[in-house]
């Protein structure tokens, strides 16, 4: 997972030693990130008061940058080359994220994004993206290890789709896959690996039930909650794919026309990569059913082989 957001977000593959130092300075950032918000209550303020605090931010800081900024220089001096060709059409140049960002252009500010800003933007792709579908994706196959029933359902629709003979399923394949859609539901729902969203403010003062919400104050969603909620969801801490089936409309993950659970969160602030998440998570989990299985399959014949 993290060397293909990082292949994403850098359009290179790289080597594995600097894959483990993108690793290093991401992870210390995130690890380190509920202490330095204490610095966002009051800036000017906090850095005087947390003089300890601030200069292990500013070194974790330089220390991402000294990391991430060789490789955006990289990607800028392979897409100049790419420019300068006469052939522009080619042909293994993937699109990269900070290509998208080299190109973006403020429309208020007429300008460029800084080196800086790419860096923070770059931590902010490769952090909210990487342990996200991880941790998902670890939820959903403990649950599949825990409900064999479910697993052999799930590998019953894989084989009616692709055949018995295929090595792999392709991302075309997984859409359509019902179950497998289902089980990856299922698995936001039971087990969202955020069980809040990003803080967000309400821009006016606003009336909920009988709460007041002050013009500017911070407001956060019991994620996780929202899917155990028993007057939405029947028998909500059970691991059921099968109550998003049945419908001829897949489930709205954006919540768009009512909100029964909301693990990228919902409205405008909404995770921008649920898409590429959601495919990741069909795709890693439908793989994984059917080469294991498969495996199984194999070690089985084999044992009974060696019996006979
Ligand atoms: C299962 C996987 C994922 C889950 C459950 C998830 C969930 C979320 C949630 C709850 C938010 C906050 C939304 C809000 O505050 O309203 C968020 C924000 C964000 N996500 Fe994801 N995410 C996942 C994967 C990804 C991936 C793969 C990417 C990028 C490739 C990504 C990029 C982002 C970004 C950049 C933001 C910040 C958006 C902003 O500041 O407005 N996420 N995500």
């Amino acid at each position: 997972m993290f060397c293909l957001l990082v292949l994403m977000c850098f359009g290179d593959k790289l080597d594995q030693k600097q894959i483990e130092e993108v690793e290093r300075v991401e992870r210390a950032m995130l690890l380190n990130s509920c202490r330095f918000n204490l610095l966002n209550f009051w800036p000017r303020l906090s850095k005087i008061v947390f003089p300890k605090c601030w200069s292990q931010f500013l070194h974790l800081r330089k220390d991402g940058e000294d990391v991430l900024i060789p490789l955006i220089r990289a990607r800028m001096k392979v897409k100049e080359e790419k420019l300068s060709k006469s052939n522009n059409g080619d042909d293994d140049y993937i699109l990269s994220y900070v290509d998208t960002l080299l190109d973006l252009q403020l429309p208020h500010e007429k300008r460029k994004l800084s080196e800086d800003e790419i860096v923070t933007l770059c931590n902010e792709f490769l952090n909210a993206g990487i342990d996200t579908t991880s941790t998902a994706l670890h939820w959903i196959m403990a649950n599949l290890v825990k409900y064999p029933q479910i697993q052999e359902k799930l590998f019953v629709e894989i084989k009616g789709i692709i055949g018995e003979a295929a090595e792999e399923i392709k991302e075309e394949e997984v859409k359509q896959m019902a179950y497998l859609i289902a089980v990856v539901l299922e698995g936001l729902r039971r087990q969202p690996p955020g069980h809040f969203v990003l803080p967000h403010s309400v821009t006016d003062d606003a009336k909920l039930g009988n709460y007041l919400l002050p013009k500017n104050g911070t407001i956060n969603f019991m994620v996780a909650e929202m899917g155990w909620d028993p007057k939405v969801w029947e028998d909500p801490m059970a691991f059921k794919p099968e109550r998003f089936m049945g419908s001829e409309e897949v489930f709205d993950i954006t919540g768009s026309r009512e909100i029964k659970m909301m693990p990228f969160g919902v409205g405008r602030r909404m995770c921008p990569g649920y898409g590429f998440a959601m495919l990741n998570l069909e795709y890693f989990v439908a793989n994984l059913v059917w080469k294991f299985e498969r495996m199984e399959m194999m070690l089985t014949c084999l044992r009974r082989s060696s019996q006979w």
